[in-house]
């Protein structure tokens, strides 16, 4: 059954306080000392998470809990995932949560680290906050309002031709020799396209940011979670940007695949060369140990 809202503009006031919520996560991962920064790993020994992961996420679906009232919006939380919680998207009001994106930047002291915030109704995302807590840099968009970094509208890269582009892409956590090999024959039959450049920033939200912002042509990942693209999957489509699956199909947020890019000519031209392999769907039953 579709959730059904009361009032003609019912989100403008979560996402107004998805906003303030997200400056103070920002705030308590600046603040973080030495002792909050000890690291502890999940799906490999390289797939990192803190103490301070775990408190800011706690920080922030307390906040939601508070403003909205238990058991009204549902949750999807990284820590709360990795923990046991379940990962599915249902048609009620759910927040969907990366507290720390970046966490492995954040153990080095490296300088992009991103509270990511997004909101989903009847399984459609409403809108996405992500706030660059090192940058001090706030992108948000809401569903057809448009992007915004620190309330200044951004746009997408009017950038057609591949060989004038920078494109994005991560490692991510999975080390396995044949997936690596993947990884790194994708990026070199795209450096050698060639592009102007590869980049990574080390958190997809950011690198979502900065396809929105135009400063890249496109980011593309296997591996990531529906946490960390989700707010930004609103902020390019909003700039103005296009979002599709690896394989060329349409975009699917709990597939852990994807491409965000500024216009569909780069897109389709980056899928061409990715190797894809697999990584088990965010909603996929959890296995009964
Ligand atoms: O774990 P986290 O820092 O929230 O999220 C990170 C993602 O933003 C990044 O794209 C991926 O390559 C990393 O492996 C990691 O998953
Ligand atoms: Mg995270």
């Amino acid at each position: 059954t579709s959730y059904r809202s009361t009032m003609e503009d019912p989100w403008q006031k979560a996402y107004d306080f998805a906003v303030t919520v997200a400056r103070k996560a920002g705030e308590v991962i600046r603040k973080a000392g030495e002792s909050e920064i000890k690291v502890s790993t999940k799906s490999s020994t390289v797939d990192l998470v803190t103490k301070t992961d775990e408190r800011v996420e706690k920080i922030i679906i307390g906040s939601l809990k508070e403003e909205f009232g238990e058991g009204t919006h549902c949750f999807i939380g990284e820590e709360s995932v990795a923990k046991g919680e379940p990962c599915i998207l249902t048609h009620k009001p759910t927040w969907i949560i990366d507290p720390v994106d970046g966490t492995t930047n954040f153990v080095h002291g490296f300088p992009f680290v991103a509270v990511s915030i997004a909101f989903a109704v009847n399984k459609q995302l409403e809108f996405g906050v992500i706030y660059s807590c090192l940058e001090d840099k706030m992108y948000k968009a809401r569903n057809g309002k448009g992007a915004y970094c620190d309330d200044e509208l951004i746009q997408v890269s009017d950038v057609k031709d591949i060989n004038k582009s920078i494109i994005i892409s991560e490692h991510g956590t999975d080390r396995s020799p044949e997936k690596v090999k993947k990884i790194f024959s994708t990026m070199q039959k795209i450096l050698c396209i060639p592009v102007h450049g590869l980049r990574g920033s080390g958190t997809a939200a950011t690198n979502m940011c900065l396809v929105a912002t135009g400063a890249v042509e496109a980011f593309f990942e296997i591996g990531i979670h529906c946490w960390d693209i989700a707010a930004g999957a609103v902020i390019v489509k909003e700039a103005g940007g296009v979002l599709l699956d690896v394989d060329g199909g349409p975009f699917d947020l709990m597939s852990r695949r994807m491409v965000s890019a500024n216009n569909e000519v780069i897109a389709r031209r980056i899928i061409k060369e990715i190797e894809i392999f697999s990584a088990e769907r965010d909603d996929a039953p959890i296995q009964k140990k």
